[in-house]
């Protein structure tokens, strides 16, 4: 069982409460006039990511208590039993165990008494052998022809990490093409089809359930559209593999169980890429890399699990994330890759944060009096500084950003590299400095008083802006994993200190239920009248004009 302190009852979270006051006073500029080593103090180094906190509106005294309020919510103890198979997910009676999937060490970790990792071991060998038979042309499609392209169909966590992967590894690609389908909106196959052939193409259904609605969809068109070539269901087995915990729906469909890449109950969805999930990944960059990710990640999952929280990256990164959250009210948190291949980075997060921490129960069944997870988004830089940036500089939204990039690019263009990252560091340093009246009227030398006076209240930037900036050396494999582990494992802190269940999705369901009522009720064209006012409306409006 998890603990179930709550987080605003501690004596930390009152220490924080007043010492916001003053803090909350102090220019973020002013924190680095005064403290020389304010770099040193508040950045640290995992491996190939250097995470810079320093343009935090924090001091020693903050970090302290913040410290003290993981402490008093006793997180050490929620890591222990996330990582020993303790069934934390309570509310679907299930263990939690992404860690296991890329436990690179393979000590036994217990899941009812059994081992998981013989079984975690048994898929990735299935996982290996098939992308290698895949990439080297032994797996045939059913008129002897080589697969070219794989489309993995599936939603949410069966479709989020791998489109998010296999594009910021995109370096790293073999010679197999990656079609991703996932909306239930039939342009999305229909478009994703058009330039393919039955002969050579690959379908994963991707889906831990094998119930969902948008993928089964998506997956029997792709079946009917297989079969109007190809003709015979046997050789359905050649072309369509199932990646799922439910083997009887799997079946069900028509996929041999011998093409079937199981998973298990303790892998949420969205944690999902490093099981058989990531096997679109697989076959793209190779299984050689798709193994070091699972390094990068493992890595930094012993760094999680045994480094002192004033050291531990995902512990800081969460306990900033709760300072601008809790005490200075920030509804949202951006995050912005300045870099073109980590372009579904933001999205994939959106999931991972959101999904989990979009809760207002706490672990004793109560709704919350404070605020749990924020609202995630991003887009990459620089296109995100011609577009939402103005509201981030100049708006009246406080908004933490987490600045991502690599120091080496892998299209070391002309100077393009170097004026991208010109503006990833201009950026967090405008945000903190800001612009003052002073600075502006000084760049208006020449104008009149009465022009500078009209227009200087414009162009001046409070600045104070918070942001953690993320260098990577590279994107790699290995580095790719341990940044994905590093937000999963932050994801994880604010979960614990929130008092909330960070692995169930309750509120995905009701939408669910409600389209099932629905769908019915669109066959035909009598008029609907079991709705409110509105919702009938909208229902016969779309009858009238579907004619
Ligand atoms: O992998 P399946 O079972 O198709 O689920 C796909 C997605 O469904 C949604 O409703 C959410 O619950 C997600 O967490 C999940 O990843």
């Amino acid at each position: 069982m998890l603990p179930t302190t709550n987080f605003t009852q501690t004596t930390a979270f009152k220490k924080l409460k007043s010492h916001h006051k003053t803090i909350s006073k102090k220019q973020l500029k002013d924190l680095f006039a005064e403290d020389k080593n304010r770099f040193k103090k508040y950045s640290l180094k995992f491996n190939d990511i250097l995470i810079d906190y320093s343009k935090n509106n924090i001091n020693g005294r903050t970090m302290g208590y913040l410290i003290e309020l993981a402490q008093e919510c006793n997180l050490s103890n929620a890591i222990a039993q996330m990582f020993s198979g303790a069934k934390i997910n309570q509310t679907e009676n299930r263990a939690v165990l992404h860690t296991a999937l890329r436990n690179r060490s393979n000590s036994a970790i217990l899941v009812d008494g059994n081992d998981v990792m013989p079984e975690v071991n048994e898929v990735l060998a299935k996982m290996k052998d098939f992308s290698e038979r895949v990439n080297k042309g032994s797996w045939k499609g059913y008129t002897n022809k080589n697969i070219t392209d794989i489309v993995n169909i599936g939603i949410g966590g069966s479709d989020l990490g791998p489109v998010m992967a296999t594009e910021a590894l995109k370096p790293y690609a073999k010679k197999l093409k990656v079609h991703f389908v996932s909306n239930v909106d039939g342009t999305h196959i229909a478009e994703t089809l058009k330039n393919l052939s039955p002969e050579t193409t690959l379908f994963m259904i991707a889906s831990k359930t094998f119930t969902t609605q948008e993928t089964m969809a998506n997956a029997h068109s792709a079946r009917s559209w297989f079969l109007t070539t190809a003709s015979d269901e046997a050789f359905v087995k050649k072309h369509f593999v199932a990646i799922s915990t439910n083997q009887k729906e799997v079946e069900k469909f028509g996929i041999d169980p011998v093409n079937m890449f199981g998973f298990w109950d303790w892998v949420g969805g969205r944690y999902s890429l490093w099981s058989a999930i990531g096997l679109s990944i697989a076959c793209y960059i190779g299984f050689e890399n798709f193994e070091a990710l699972l390094t990068g990640a493992h890595e930094m999952d012993i760094h999680f699990r045994n480094t002192p929280f004033q050291k531990n990256a995902p512990v800081i990164l969460a306990l900033l994330g709760i300072w601008y959250n809790n005490f200075y009210g920030a509804e949202s948190h951006a995050i912005l890759p300045y870099d073109q291949y980590m372009h579904r980075f933001a999205a994939y997060f959106q999931q991972g944060d959101m999904e989990s921490n979009g809760k207002y129960v706490d672990r004793k069944g109560n709704q919350v009096d404070y605020q749990t997870g924020p609202i995630i988004w991003g887009e990459p830089g620089t296109n995100g500084q011609h577009a939402f940036y103005q509201l981030i500089h100049q708006g009246t939204k406080l908004i933490p950003a987490d600045f991502i990039a690599p120091a080496i690019s892998h299209n070391p263009l002309g100077e393009h590299h170097k004026m991208l990252l010109s503006n990833f560091f201009a950026q967090t340093e405008a945000l903190m400095n800001g612009k003052s009246l002073e600075e502006v009227t000084k760049e208006l030398a020449g104008k009149s008083q009465e022009e500078i006076d009209k227009i200087a209240p414009y162009k001046v930037f409070l600045g104070n802006k918070p942001t953690n900036s993320i260098l990577l050396r590279k994107i790699t494999p290995k580095t790719l994993g341990s940044l994905i582990a590093l937000y999963e494992h932050k994801i994880f802190v604010q979960g614990v200190i929130w008092n909330i269940f960070s692995f169930d999705q309750w509120g995905v369901e009701l939408g669910k239920q409600l389209a099932n009522k629905i769908y019915p009720e669109l066959q035909g064209d009598t008029p609907v009248t079991s709705h409110d006012t509105s919702t009938n409306g909208l229902i016969n409006q779309y009858k009238k004009w579907r004619k």
